[in-house]
C-alpha cells in the first residue's frame, strides 16, 4: 500500500541526514511498528509517510500513485488517518461528535450516520452514555480508543500512530493495541505505529527498527 523509494531527508538547520535511501513496503492487512532510539528518526519518518511532510529526496507511494501526485491535502483527507499520544480529539465534543466530524470533513461514506458512530463506539467498549459525554471527561484508555474509534470510522486505508500507548496502563495498552490488529486484520488496512517499548512492538506483525541511518526488519 505504501512504498518508500530512496527516501532520504534532513532537517535544514541540522547538518546530518536523518536517514537516506530508505526503501520500504507498508502492506494492507498488517501492523507494523517502528522502534528506534529517541531522537533517531520515527516520529519524522511517521509525518513523512502521512504527508505532514515531503522527503528531501526520494519518493512516497500510496497504491502505486506518488504522494505528489495524489497532493498532500487530498492525500491526508482521504486516504491516511492519524492518532497520537495526547489524542488530539476535539474536546469541547462529545466522542460521538468527534467521530461525526471527522465522518464529515473526510465525505466518509457513512458521514452523518449517528448510528453508525455509536455502534462502533459500542463495539469499543464506548457505551452511549460515555459516547454523550465530552470527551475530557473520559479516562485516558477511553479517550485514545475514541481516538482509534474515529479512523475506523473514516475510509482512509492507511493508519499511523506515534505512541499509542505511551500515556496509557497495561490493560489500556493491550485493548488499544487489540483495535489496532482488529483495523489491521479485519478492515484490511495498514496500520504502522512508532514506539518506544519493545513489549508493544512484539504484539505487532512485523518490526521495524530505525537504526544509523537504515531501517531493519527484526
Ligand atoms: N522541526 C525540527 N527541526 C530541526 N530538527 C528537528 C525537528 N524535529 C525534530 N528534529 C530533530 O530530528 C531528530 C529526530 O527527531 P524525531 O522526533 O523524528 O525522533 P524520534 O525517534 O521520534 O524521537 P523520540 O523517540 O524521542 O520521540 C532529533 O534529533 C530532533 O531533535
Amino acid at each position: 500500500m505504501i512504498t518508500t523509494k530512496n527516501l532520504t531527508y534532513w532537517y535544514d538547520d541540522v547538518n546530518e541526514k536523518l536517514f537516506e535511501d530508505i526503501n520500504l513496503q507498508f502492506d494492507a492487512g498488517n501492523l507494523y511498528a517502528i522502534i528506534g532510539k529517541s531522537g533517531s528518526g520515527k516520529t519524522t519518518f511517521l509525518s513523512l509517510i502521512a504527508g505532514l511532510d515531503t522527503p528531501k529526496s526520494g519518493t512516497i507511494e500510496f497504491e502505486g500513485e506518488t504522494l505528489k501526485k495524489i497532493g498532500l491535502m487530498n492525500y491526508r483527507k482521504k486516504c491516511v488517518s492519524m492518532v497520537f499520544q495526547s489524542y488530539n480529539l476535539l474536546t469541547y465534543m462529545s466522542a460521538l461528535d468527534n467521530l461525526l466530524c471527522a465522518m464529515a470533513i473526510t465525505e466518509a461514506k457513512h458521514a452523518g450516520d449517528k448510528k453508525y458512530a455509536l455502534d462502533l463506539l459500542d463495539k469499543i467498549g464506548i457505551d452511549e452514555d460515555n459516547a454523550k459525554r465530552k470527551v475530557t471527561k473520559l479516562s485516558g484508555g477511553q479517550q485514545q480508543r475514541v481516538a482509534i474509534a474515529r479512523t475506523m470510522c473514516c475510509d482512509s486505508k492507511f493508519v499511523v500512530a506515534d505512541e499509542p500507548t505511551g500515556n496509557l496502563d497495561e490493560n489500556s495498552t493491550n485493548d488499544v493495541l487489540d483495535l489496532f490488529k482488529q483495523i489491521a486484520h479485519e478492515q484490511n488496512k495498514c496500520v504502522v505505529i512508532v514506539t518506544h517499548e519493545f513489549d508493544v512492538a512484539q504484539k505487532c506483525d512485523s518490526i521495524i527498527e530505525l537504526r544509523q541511518k537504515k531501517f531493519e526488519q527484526v
